[in-house]
């Protein structure tokens, strides 16, 4: 009996010690801790599980949106948490500091898995020595003239999908398929020296799913990672597929660049500028060789096809307050009369031709659907660093969130509407607008180096549709943006339309003008200069 009784007090005793120390843990965390004059709500203050659930159910990005329009352009995310949505946090946060140094990476949320595979990590999460290092080895492959000469490479897959849409026209096609077969087709020469096949065998090769996989799993494993040694309880809800992509994606990356090195290595593309400095001691070694050609696959096809994917829902689902049709009209009619046959679309004409309207759809197309929507989380040094106007104590976590900072009331006029026009300089009405927001490519040393790459990709390749093809939404895909989801990349639905060939004639164009009331609607006159990114 009295055993009994002294087990059960022992076990009182256990509970209202852990009661009391998570008690203080919380009256610190909210009133004490250093971060506790930032606003946020009570739960995302004392723990991480919030954050975690949003995650988990692929809605975090439009989550924290809601907190910054709830709380202001600086919320508590987690006990060591902040998140931005200021143009002056971009410049704290991601260029460098007076020494010249960066805030690092939290590599405990790196997205590619390598870390936790026990592999070589890519350049996204290699120290700032190394890292420009290999930013320098690179930077010729990524120099403006040699981006031109890719240019035919871009075209022949381009038009490949052409071939493959129009072998399709009359049924309902998915497009965010065809834009992973397209840009995975690309990268696939450009790096390996040979394109997936996935246009020509109309099907995602399967080591772009075990990326995809990958991306996910890494995400859902490195956040449950955080609540060790409880981190188990999460393995029920992550789908085995995803932890299965880790190893497969390793060795396939290994094998595809193993091939492109035993053929003739003048293809100028990245691999042949990576190879000329290959284990130099100030080059790049064979581990980071395969290293980078995964990420170069991963960062130049994946983001690239969601955003083509996401502007084509946008300018299919948005109307135009001057023509009251769809937005893709207006570029549509802006493309055909610029360019009056397909041979015309090349990069120079691009260049010279008025063709405002199409940077001015991408530039919109980043802000509300940029491919990487959050993430890029830094570490605060010691000391502590000011960051939009307020200190910020050493060892906090910091972001802006992309699609918050884009999307925030405070930023911008009709902020979750597509209107390209607020690209235009000197925009009417939009003069208020906080364009500097949006860096899609993000800013510093470690922002993205295919940033003239893709864009040149994506024009490329939207013209060339848009002059092929008249394009209407199919009714299945109207909720297309509810059913999105965002876990590591953007998960996103099929994306079904209707496409109709376009012959070619001036007078069909002219009586498909007339027919939608567009025959005033591409900007004529003054060329019209768009804001830069
Ligand atoms: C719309 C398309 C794209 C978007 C929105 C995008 C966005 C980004 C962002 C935000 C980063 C910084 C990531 C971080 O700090 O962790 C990044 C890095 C990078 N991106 Fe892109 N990217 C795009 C296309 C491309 C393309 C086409 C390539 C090349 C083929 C590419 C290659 C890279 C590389 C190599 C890095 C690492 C840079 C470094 O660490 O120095 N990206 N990208």
């Amino acid at each position: 009996m009295a055993s009994v009784l002294s087990r059960d007090l022992a076990i009182w005793v256990v509970i209202i010690a852990v009661a009391y120390i998570l008690f203080c843990i919380i009256i610190y965390r909210v009133y004490i801790h250093p971060l506790s004059k930032y606003p946020g709500p009570f739960l995302w203050k004392i723990s991480r599980l919030p954050q975690t659930y949003y995650l988990f159910r692929g809605t975090l990005p439009w989550k924290i949106h809601q907190l910054h329009e709830k709380y202001g352009p600086v919320v508590r995310l987690a006990p060591n948490e902040l998140s931005y949505t200021t143009v002056d946090a971009w410049h704290d946060i991601y260029t460098r500091l007076p020494d010249r140094s960066q805030l690092k990476k939290d590599l405990s949320f790196a997205a590619s898995g390598a870390s936790k595979a026990g592999e070589n990590g890519p350049m996204l999460e290699l120290d700032d020595e190394q890292h420009a290092r290999l930013r320098r080895n690179m930077s010729h492959a990524f120099s403006n003239a040699n981006l031109r000469e890719q240019e035919p490479i871009i075209m022949k897959y381009t038009n490949q999908s052409i071939d493959l849409l129009k072998s399709q026209a009359g049924e309902p096609v998915d497009l965010s398929e065809i834009f992973n077969f397209l840009t995975f087709d690309i990268a696939g020469d450009m790096v390996f020296g040979d394109s997936f096949n996935c246009l020509t065998s109309a099907t995602l090769h399967p080591w772009i799913n075990f990326i995809f996989a990958r991306i996910s799993g890494a995400a859902l494993i490195s956040a449950a990672a955080k609540f060790w040694p409880f981190s188990f309880l999460f393995t029920p809800f992550i789908d085995k597929k995803l932890l299965e992509g880790d190893l497969k994606h390793a060795t396939l990356s290994k094998e595809r660049l193993d091939a492109r090195l035993k053929i003739d290595e003048a293809r100028g593309d990245f691999t042949t500028h990576l190879l000329r400095k290959l284990n130099d001691p100030h080059g790049i070694s064979y581990l980071e060789l395969v290293e980078t050609s995964r990420m170069l696959i991963v960062g130049g096809a994946e983001t690239t096809a969601t955003l083509l994917t996401g502007l084509l829902y946008y300018l299919l689902s948005s109307q135009s307050p001057l023509t009251k049709k769809p937005y893709l009209f207006t570029l549509t009619a802006a493309i055909r009369k610029q360019l009056s046959s397909p041979s015309e679309i090349t990069l120079p004409s691009l260049e010279t031709k008025d063709l405002a309207y199409l940077s001015a759809s991408i530039n919109e197309g980043l802000r509300l659907f940029p491919p990487i929507p959050g993430n890029l989380r830094r570490i605060v040094p010691k000391g502590g660093k000011l960051i939009s106007g307020n200190w910020v104590p050493a060892g906090t976590l910091v972001a802006v969130n992309v699609l918050s900072a884009n999307t925030y009331s405070g930023n911008f006029l009709y902020p979750h509407e597509f209107r390209p026009e607020r690209w235009f300089k000197d925009a009417k009405g939009f003069e208020g607008d906080n364009l500097g927001a949006v860096k899609p490519f993000s800013l510093g040393p470690r922002n993205c180096i295919g940033k003239g790459l893709a864009i040149m990709e994506m024009k490329l390749i939207l013209t060339t549709l848009l002059w092929h093809f008249d394009i209407e939404l199919a009714e299945e895909s109207k909720d297309w943006m509810d059913r999105v989801r965002v876990i590591g990349f953007f998960v996103k639905p099929k994306l079904m339309v209707k496409l109709k060939e376009k012959e070619g004639s001036a007078e069909e164009f002219r009586q498909w003008e007339l027919a939608h009331g567009l025959d005033n609607a591409a900007p004529n006159g003054a060329k019209l200069e768009v804001e830069s990114l």
